[in-house]
């Protein structure tokens, strides 16, 4: 570790999708694009055979190989060991100081894990920023395996960016609409691109994450998204194919049923809040419902940073408090969190959050009797 100035946090892309989606494809055509220049891409290969001794020798060829296993589980301990490996030898020379990094994960992994090695890990999560979770959907069986593959669901909920794939193959203009809609529904936030054989804008899909490589804010506007979320509520208006009612059954049947658990709504705060709250807010948030919140992103106006929101990322379980942006993105300085959950009634959150950030609500307890509630889970009695 270097005592001098911090460097600026590499941004690190997941790349996820269901298996045969179509992301190596998409990777290997836009590993091309001189745009991603400098990438390590490490890849998780589902049932390959051990190659830890090979691991960080092979990044020279900006590629990385983790052995055997699913990310999730077995090859976790080596992510962080290869991310690790990788940062000793870009400070020490040895390997060209490469700009971003991409993990390619199996199409069984769930990203949670993923992410949650590297944002929960002390020193990782100060040298790597949470880019994109950039999701490959077929836009041919898409439908069948999100209907079918619950992880499959989970992947796409929790995308900042949704790459439809294989959309020459679909004849069928309204199965394609009929996807596209689904999606949107499913996650409003997420930016939907199309890639034929992976012909897609590099820097579209990948992004240079929230921090550019010169620690500046890049993409948080697009990334957060909040708009998107507000303009797909039920009540605004009525565009949620499931929002027709249990009577009607569009084409895509039964499938469809499984989404309608999965919600996205979006927090403000009209006052600054305060960091303790948000803390405790976040704590309550993950022990109560865990994987349960599929997503959770924004920024917030803390008030003992005034000028410099608070970064927030989650998913599942994995609840993190990203660091201070220099900066607003734009001219909204309204704190805006993103939450995309699982069967969680929104009105549960609502009432946490209101509570913390001592939002006036009808019927809601404030946070001192939250707090005080013997029933309180147990991370809300803070150890120290
Ligand atoms: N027609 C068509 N085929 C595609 C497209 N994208 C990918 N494919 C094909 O789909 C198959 C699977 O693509 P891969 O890129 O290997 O998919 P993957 O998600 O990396 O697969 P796993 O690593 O096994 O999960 C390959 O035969 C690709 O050539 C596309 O846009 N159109």
């Amino acid at each position: 570790m270097q005592p001098e100035a911090r460097p600026a946090p590499i941004p690190l892309t997941v790349l996820t999708g269901y298996l045969g989606a179509g992301k190596t494809t998409l990777l290997n055509r836009l590993l091309r694009d001189p745009a991603l220049a400098d990438t390590v891409v490490i890849v998780n290969e589902f049932g390959e055979v051990g190659l830890d001794h090979l691991l960080v020798e092979k990044v020279e060829d900006g590629l990385v190989l983790l052995s055997a296993g699913c990310l999730c589980c077995t090859v976790r301990g080596d992510l962080v060991q290869t991310l690790e490996d990788l940062l000793r030898k870009r400070d020490n020379g040895r390997i060209a100081p490469f700009r971003r990094v991409v993990i390619e994960t199996t199409g069984l992994a769930d990203p949670a894990p993923v992410l949650g090695a590297v944002l929960y890990h002390p020193y990782l999560s100060r040298r790597y920023a949470l880019g994109a979770v950039v999701t490959v959907v077929d836009a041919l069986l898409g439908d069948g395996t999100l209907a079918a593959r619950p992880e499959a669901l989970r992947q796409a909920a929790v995308a900042d960016r949704i790459v439809l794939t294989k959309t020459d193959l679909v004849q069928d203009r309204a199965q394609l609409d009929g996807l596209r809609a689904r999606l949107r529904a499913l996650n409003p936030a997420a930016e939907i691109v199309t890639a034929v054989h992976g012909e897609a804008d590099a820097r579209t899909v990948i992004g240079d994450g929230v921090f550019d490589p010169e620690g500046k804010i890049a993409d948080v506007r697009s990334w957060l998204r909040a708009e998107e979320v507000e303009a797909g509520r039920p009540g605004n208006h009525h565009h949620h194919h499931h929002g027709h009612g249990h009577h009607h059954h569009d084409h895509h049947g039964d499938a469809s049923r499984h989404d309608e658990h999965i919600r996205s709504f979006v927090l403000t705060a009209e006052k600054p809040v305060g960091q303790s709250a948000l803390d405790m807010f976040l704590d309550l948030v993950r022990s109560s419902f865990g994987p349960r919140i599929l997503r959770l992103k924004g920024l917030v106006d803390v008030a003992e940073s005034p000028g410099k929101p608070i970064l927030i990322q989650g998913v599942q379980h994995v609840l993190h408090v990203a660091g201070l942006l220099p900066a607003w993105p734009d001219g909204d300085r309204r704190t805006r969190l993103v939450l995309i959950v699982d069967d969680v009634p929104e009105h549960a959150i609502r009432r946490l959050w209101d509570a913390f950030t001592g939002q006036p609500a009808v019927d809601a307890p404030d946070a001192a009797a939250i707090a005080d509630n013997p029933l309180a889970p147990a991370t809300m009695r803070r150890i120290g």
